[in-house]
């Protein structure tokens, strides 16, 4: 059954724990998002605030058995992920939604043509043989604008430049037209022109495919230019979901804020665009502070702030933020669950 909200992926109360010696870490709380047909969703945080495992999580490649995954629904187009067998979600895998990672290179193996890798999801999920396989891959190459692409087909990765893999990689995520595709950091490894180019790309192959794709990114630059909706991460939980425009004319989260705040103005450097800092740092997940994860950090900290975790309040249509300063007094006053 298609999924009646018109939502290509719909995520409601995802966690994600690690066993450990010292016990459990959570280290994806209470995730929920959706993903609309055709459109582009971004994740955006500080390094470690939960962006890659979310993606992780989705895909069914969390490290087992420390670790552990659940959620109330993961609904990817009328399939129920959170109960699928991984016999399931192997078949999901690389047919229905795919993954283009940071770094190219440690997701492909040396010794191997081009092709054949950017081929094999054809190869587990149709059953294809190799010429058409070939012949497919080589119709994929000119999607993603490879240059010669048939003389590409039988290079080995080593041969090719990082925006050439990323090019490749793009094609191996898109071969089987995946309904959704995760994009985690894409671009990181690239220089500042191929790293443009590589945006656009995706973006082309949104207009005239059609796929949604999350963009996983600390770069709140990439979100302005390539995202229709953004959650902003902190600490394993999404603290801020708005559709881009709001997110940009009217953050709501102090640490969005903070954020945007942190990106300078005129001299705009790279660098520091992909980095912005608000003073202190991302807390321990295993010693996370009373109240608010963010509070310590917090400029508008108040005294519930330091007790109570906050819960979620919706502003507008489309727009929550996970802060007391937000929330409705009742709910202040009557302890509403979180
Ligand atoms: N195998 C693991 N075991 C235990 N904890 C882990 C493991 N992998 C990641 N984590 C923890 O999960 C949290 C979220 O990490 P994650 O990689 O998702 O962050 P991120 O936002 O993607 O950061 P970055 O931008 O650096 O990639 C971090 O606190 C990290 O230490």
């Amino acid at each position: 059954m298609a999924n009646p909200s018109g939502n290509v992926l719909s995520v409601r109360e995802l966690r994600t724990e690690f066993r450990g010696g010292r016990g459990n870490v959570r280290v994806l709380d209470d995730i929920s998002f959706d993903v609309g047909r055709g459109r582009i969703v971004g994740l955006v945080g500080e390094s470690g605030s939960g962006k890659s495992m979310t993606a992780l999580s989705l895909m069914g490649l969390v490290p087992k058995p420390q670790g552990q995954v659940s959620a109330k629904s993961i609904n990817l187009d009328g399939i129920e992920l959170a109960s699928i067998s991984p016999d399931g979600l192997r078949q999901i895998r690389g047919r229905d939604m795919a993954m283009v990672f940071q770094e190219p290179m440690t997701s492909l193996n040396p010794v191997r043509k081009v092709w054949e890798q950017v081929g094999e999801p054809l190869r587990i999920h149709q059953g294809l043989g190799r010429r058409a396989i070939r012949d497919r891959v080589l119709e994929m190459f000119e999607l993603v604008g490879i240059p010669e692409p048939k003389a590409r087909l039988d290079a080995y990765p080593h041969q090719l430049s990082g925006g050439l893999r990323q090019r490749a990689m793009i094609a191996m995520g898109l071969i089987c037209e995946p309904k959704l595709l995760i994009a985690d950091e894409p671009t990181t490894a690239l220089d500042v022109t191929t790293q443009a180019q590589i945006l656009r790309l995706m973006q082309e192959l949104r207009d005239r495919v059609g796929t949604s794709i999350i963009m996983i990114t600390h770069d709140l630059g990439i979100i302005a230019e390539m995202c229709d909706e953004v959650n902003v991460m902190y600490a394993g939980q999404i603290v801020e979901q708005a559709n881009v425009f709001d997110l940009f004319e009217n953050p709501s989260h102090p640490y969005t804020r903070g954020l945007l705040a942190s990106i300078p103005k005129s001299t705009e450097s790279r660098i520091a665009r992909r980095m912005p800092s608000i003073p202190g740092m991302v807390p321990n997940l295993a010693r996370l502070p009373s109240g608010c994860r963010f509070r310590p950090r917090c400029t508008d900290a108040m005294a519930i702030c330091q007790t109570r975790e906050p819960a979620v309040t919706d502003l507008e249509k489309d727009h929550r933020a996970r802060c007391w300063l937000h929330a409705r007094q009742d709910a202040i006053s009557q302890g509403e669950p979180l």
